[in-house]
């Protein structure tokens, strides 16, 4: 049976033109059809029937039809043919060799609006006399090149569908003998098909235009098709990987475990999202970010593969660089702090599941500070990074380097007992040995002050190692640097007494528990009081008595001192204008001034600020400032120094000796006297070491036209030694101890 009775639609789409042949491969029940060619009509004329066996029935209708065609142009009626080409919504109609209608079909008639009366036997100068030209021209195309041909593609309205796209075929008919019989023509609604290739176009351009990269495998993985982008990432050409698979890019970074995942979840999800690295044609490896999809067909088998991947090399390189800059020290490139705690954490676990130990030795490099100060922070760097390039030559394989801090470094080193770092220690000291070069051409020595803490004994994490390793490096500063300290348990009960201490003092402070007492100086000849030096107590209702020894170092690390030496500045001039009011003369008064008053903001102002609200003289003033403070930032110290000596404020450098002040250097120092630290005059005078510096000193402060005091002068042999030396000032428990300010008052008054 013909099928064009039942779809006549689906018939009818591929009536003739080739490009339809694709459509008739299978009806929509999937039956299998036969193609029946007709020759001799316009080239081919195609008719589809159910089957794949052509029986005779089939070969009887097309002859048929073929005898139809031919006495339709020979002027003759043909039923059979007319019912056929009604059968289709297409315009069918025939012209013949001399351009005369000689068939059309019913769809024709109505889409044209005519009869057949004013159609057939006519040609289209009377049928459509304003478009006369344009048909006949394309009929003559059609006859020319001798087989079909689209004449026009247009958008056109039908009443009932409104816009839709026409195309019109025209095609020359011969007869047996290859004599031309006329030209049959169809137009037809291609709006499907228009759709289709609009549908296409886009996603051509799309596939063609797209930033990712898209490959297209079949079934097994054999490449099909790529677009631009895969070759622009890879370097590859079409030809080159079409036919391929995809282990051509493979870069050997991913083990097998990785892509039997990959397929696993291909065959199972469908999908499969992820980060792959891969090879360029050029060699180089590059990350990609990939979706690979799985495509399946109406069956439910898998058509193909589409895999869409972006190059993220570039977004890899900025987060390495990130994580460079994240984890990493930019001077030394040595790990940070952060990557210290990961590293410890690992080799924690490494020294737990070898039942071996693992010591953290925190490294402090000894007044450091001072290389920054005098050479400025380029040397300071240079020295550093050549400092970290020593250490890290004796790293073993397992060993980290990192640097915390300014100038301190950790070493991790897995060790088996205890006893294995003494032999670490000695290669550390080593690396110090030599001399280093700043970026002046000048070289300077340095020491290191290094804490050890060691896992399991000390501590079994990294916080609790490093915090431990520091309360040893400190004990090692403390002790007089340039040595090392193993952390011990008392560490942590002295820390914990720190932090009793700070907050005990924080009170003190908000309480006014702090007092003064004055010590007297006097003139070593006449033995009469020339001055007071004020100095700090504190008792504590639970601590005692605190030392200003040990109470000062804490007010300073928790940034307490301007406050307590606001205070004790503000106390010790009032009492002195007290006592001048009341017509006794203590002489200067001295106070101790602290680095973090000297540096901090405004300290002469605060000084002429304390001076005018009390109402003593400046000249009545001496402030002790440590030759190590001075030492610590010399150019600020000097700049506020110079503002005290211009408001009259007399100035003593304390501690005097202890430092590594040259000559030259003190040149510099606005100063008025010298204090000979109490360390080199107690060993006075048997000790020959003390007393050669006790005399240089001496010498000194007559070249620079200095005063020079001696402090902790306990016995007479000291005095007198001192006088021999030319020193004239002194203070110390020989003459009296620090006194309360009543009982310097009766010292005052004679008593
Ligand atoms: N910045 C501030 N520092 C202060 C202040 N008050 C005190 N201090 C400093 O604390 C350190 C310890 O001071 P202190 O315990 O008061 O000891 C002083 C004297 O008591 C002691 N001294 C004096 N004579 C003798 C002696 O013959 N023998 C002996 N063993 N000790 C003696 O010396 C200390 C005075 O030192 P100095 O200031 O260097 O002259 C000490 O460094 C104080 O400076 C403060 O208010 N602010």
């Amino acid at each position: 049976m013909l099928e064009w009775f039942v779809d006549h639609t689906r018939l009818g789409a591929g009536l003739w033109t080739s490009r339809d042949e694709c459509l008739w491969q299978q009806n929509a029940d999937g039956d299998p059809m036969t193609t029946l060619t007709v020759s001799g009509i316009g080239g081919e004329l195609k008719l589809c029937l159910h089957g794949d066996v052509l029986t005779d029935g089939h070969q009887l209708l097309a002859k048929a039809l073929l005898e139809g065609v031919a006495a339709a142009l020979g002027g003759g009626e043909s039923g059979l043919l007319q019912s056929f080409m009604d059968a289709f919504d297409e315009h069918i109609w025939i012209k013949d060799a001399e351009g005369r209608y000689r068939f059309i079909n019913q769809s024709t008639l109505v889409s044209w609006d005519l009869s057949p009366a004013q159609i057939l036997s006519r040609k289209d100068a009377e049928v459509f006399p304003d478009r006369v030209s344009e048909y006949t021209d394309t009929d003559l195309k059609a006859v020319k090149e001798g087989h079909p041909i689209v004449v026009a593609e247009c958008i056109d309205r039908s009443l009932d569908k409104g816009n839709i796209w026409l195309e019109t075929i025209k095609a020359p008919m011969y007869d047996m003998d290859g004599r031309l019989l006329g030209v049959i023509g169809t137009t037809r609604d291609i709006a499907r098909y228009k759709a289709a290739e609009e549908q296409l176009f886009l996603t051509s351009k799309v596939f063609e235009n797209a930033i990712e990269g898209v490959m297209i495998t079949d079934s097994n993985g054999i490449i099909t098709e790529i677009n631009g982008a895969f070759e622009t990432i890879t370097g590859y050409s079409r030809d080159e990987v079409i036919g391929k698979t995809p282990k051509l890019l493979n870069s050997g970074r991913h083990e097998r475990d990785f892509f039997e995942n990959l397929w696993r979840a291909l065959k199972t999800q469908g999908h499969w999202h992820g980060e792959i690295w891969n090879r360029r044609k050029n060699g180089t490896l590059f990350a990609e970010q990939t979706s690979i999809s799985a495509v399946y067909g109406e069956d439910g088998q898998v058509r193909c593969f589409v895999a869409v991947f972006s190059d993220i090399s570039l977004l890899k390189q900025t987060e390495a660089e990130v994580a460079q800059l994240a984890w990493h020290d930019p001077l030394t490139r040595l790990p940070n702090r952060s990557k210290l705690t990961t590293i410890s954490q690992q080799q924690i676990k490494l020294a737990a599941n070898r039942k071996t130990r693992l010591a953290l030795l925190l490294i402090d490099v000894d007044l450091f500070k001072h290389i920054n100060d005098s050479f400025g922070h380029l040397a300071g760097d240079k020295v550093l990074l050549s400092l970290s390039e020593r250490l890290a030559a004796l790293l073993g394989a397992e060993d980290t380097l990192a640097r915390i801090g300014g100038d301190e470094f950790v070493l991790l080193t897995q060790v088996r007992r205890r006893d294995d770092i003494p032999v670490i220690l000695s290669a550390i000291q080593r690396a110090f040995d030599t001399s280093f070069d700043t970026s002046e051409g000048e070289s300077v020595r340095l020491s290191a002050s290094i804490g050890i803490a060691v896992y399991p004994d000390d501590g079994d994490n990294p916080d609790t190692l490093l915090k431990n390793a520091d309360a040893a490096m400190y004990r090692a500063k403390q002790q007089g640097r340039n040595r090392h300290a193993f952390y011990t348990e008392q560490m942590t009960q002295s820390s914990m007494q720190q932090l009793r201490l700070q907050t005990a003092l924080r009170g003190a402070v908000k309480n006014s528990a702090l007092s003064l007492v004055y010590q007297p100086k006097i003139n070593l000849r006449t033995r009469k009081l020339i001055g007071v030096e004020a100095l700090c107590r504190w008792t504590d209702h639970e601590l005692g008595v605190v030392s200003p020894a040990e109470f000062i170092p804490v007010a300073e690390s928790i940034g307490l001192m301007p406050e307590i030496g606001l205070w004790v500045l503000k106390e010790a001039c009032r009492q002195a204008r007290i006592w001048r009011d009341q017509g006794l003369n203590p002489g200067r008064m001295a106070v101790n001034v602290s680095g973090s008053q000297l540096t901090g903001d405004n300290f002469a102002d605060s000084v002429a600020r304390v001076l005018t609200q009390t109402g003593l003289s400046p000249d009545a003033l001496e402030l002790e400032i440590t030759e190590s403070v001075v030492l610590d930032n010399p150019a600020s110290a000097i700049d506020t120094m110079d503002k005290l000596r211009g408001m009259g404020v007399s100035l003593a450098l304390d501690d005097f000796g202890t430092g590594y002040s040259s000559l030259s250097y003190l040149r510099k120092l606005p100063l008025n006297k010298l204090k000979i630290d109490q360390s080199f005059v107690r060993e006075l005078p048997t000790d020959q070491d003390s007393g050669a510096i006790a005399m240089a000193i001496i010498a000194m402060g007559e070249a620079l036209k200095l005063g020079v005091i001696a402090e902790g002068v306990e016995n007479e042999t000291q005095a007198e030694f001192l006088l021999r030396l030319g020193c004239t000032e002194a203070q110390g428990y020989l003459f009296a101890r620090p006194l309360l300010a009543s009982e310097l008052k009766q010292l005052l008054q004679g008593g």
